[in-house]
């Protein structure tokens, strides 16, 4: 049975309110007398309560975060709308960091196969917003509304649970970036563990609880030397505050699906790139410095070793990101009771192929046609680690994952997006 059965569906009839829980059961034609009297002396009652100077939100919605949100200023109707699957077998999906890169790509892929995706992003300035606005552009036309707003936000996360009954959370809002993390320790704390622990405290009591699928990373293997990368490999030796707030995160899931029966799967992500990427990942301002004429760091390893990536193309990882929340199984608690074990699961989502820098320097150079400046530099301590390559065994078995993008071919399709986006072309908004 689908989490929409419930709403009334004929076109023109309660249309501003149909994904709504609220309204799809006031929305019943056979309501008695004495409910509609009650149902009106109850709305002026309401009314009364609403134009009292005194009235304050209830106090669930005090926000952590210092900001607040109206509960009457949420944009419902654009809100039942984005999430609204086009037919009864669709899911409804919350994507949280929906402007961002990985959730855009995931969202609009969501929305496209026939979901119901409503996004949440709070448009951080870590790295150039107007590539995010850009992306809500695009996501917008394809029919995802993004709500505004921080994971830390307890308020607001219970506003949206309490208007859309979500089937699956795609929480990919974090704070990126290995070495971003020694100049601002508290934005990881911040986002990647206090908001994870938020996003789950708010869904241990949803009833029915969705499943949640999220994004760890392959920094978890740290120091690691055993190559390919595992799932079974032990994961305690983090090479940055990043990849140990990742790893914290694996941990508090386990807690969450142990206590709460929610159903959990964290998918390792290998260095992702693409169109619409991050501006603070190499291979983007490594584009952007060769193409200015600016000196590029290239690391090699201290023993004057590769340094090198098991890179992976975006739409790899979109169709990694949509088996596992297809495979996902309910999660089994509610009201904050588990009523049997639930579904926990880790995938490390990679290419299997790891490339050094130094190619990707070259695949560049020829793609722009631009000879890059560099310099060499011993891999400095600030939390990068020297190779990662993943073992993908258990995704492809599990998921039907199975990546098809070399680190040529994604790249070229990168700096065609790059040169349209930055060079200002008509066309720079197009996916
Ligand atoms: O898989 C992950 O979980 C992570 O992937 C990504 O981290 P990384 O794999 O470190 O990617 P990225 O910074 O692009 O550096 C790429 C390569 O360039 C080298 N590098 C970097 C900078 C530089 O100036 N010179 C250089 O050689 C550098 O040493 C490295 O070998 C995400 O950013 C991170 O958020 C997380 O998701």
């Amino acid at each position: 049975m689908s989490h929409l059965d419930n709403i009334p569906s004929t076109p023109g009839k309660h249309k501003p309110d149909k994904a709504f829980r609220f309204h799809s059961s006031a929305a019943s034609s056979s309501l008695s007398k004495l409910t509609l009297y009650s149902t009106l002396f109850l709305s002026v009652l309401i009314f009364l309560l609403l134009s009292s100077p005194s009235f304050t939100p209830s106090p669930r919605r005090h926000l952590s975060n210092g900001t607040h949100h109206n509960p009457l200023s949420l944009p419902h109707k654009l809100i039942g709308k984005s999430a609204r699957p086009r037919s009864t077998t669709g899911h409804t999906v919350l994507v949280t960091g929906a402007a961002g890169f990985v959730g855009t790509h995931v969202s609009l892929a969501l929305k496209r196969r026939g979901d119901g995706v409503l996004g949440l992003d709070n448009f951080n300035h870590y790295y150039d917003p107007t590539l995010k606005r850009a992306r809500q552009k695009i996501l917008e036309k394809a029919g995802v509304f993004i709500v505004e707003g921080d994971i830390n936000d307890r308020g607001l996360l219970q506003q949206l649970f309490d208007v859309v009954l979500f089937t699956h959370v795609m929480h990919l809002a974090a704070q990126a970036g290995v070495r971003y993390a020694k100049q601002s320790p508290g934005s990881y704390i911040h986002s990647n563990i206090a908001g994870f622990v938020n996003i789950l405290e708010v869904l241990k009591s949803v009833n029915p609880q969705p499943a949640i699928i999220w994004a760890s990373s392959s920094s978890v293997y740290g120091l690691n030397s055993k190559v390919p990368f595992s799932e079974k490999d032990r994961t305690d030796q983090p090479a940055s505050l990043y990849a140990a707030t990742k790893k914290a995160g694996e941990e508090i899931a386990h807690t969450y699906n142990h206590i709460y029966g929610l159903s959990i799967t964290g998918l390792r992500f290998f260095t992702v790139y693409g169109p619409w990427g991050r501006p603070d990942m190499a291979y983007f301002f490594f584009t952007r410095d060769i193409m200015k004429g600016k000196m590029i760091n290239v690391y090699e390893s201290p023993d004057k070793g590769i340094v090198a990536r098991d890179f992976t193309y975006i739409d790899d990882i979109v169709k990694g990101c949509l088996g596992a929340l297809d495979t996902a199984k309910k999660s089994t608690g509610s009201g904050g009771k588990k009523r049997r074990p639930a579904q926990l699961r880790i995938f490390n989502l990679g290419n299997t192929s790891p490339v050094p820098v130094s190619r990707l320097v070259s695949i560049l150079e020829k793609l722009l046609k631009v000879k890059a400046k560099k310099k060499v530099v011993a891999l400095p301590r600030n939390g990068d680690v020297e190779f990662t390559h993943a073992n993908i065994t258990l995704a492809m078995k599990e998921l039907g994952y199975k990546p098809t993008t070399d680190l040529e071919a994604g790249l070229k399709k990168f700096v065609k997006w790059y040169l349209g986006f930055y060079s200002g072309s008509k066309k720079k908004s197009s996916w």
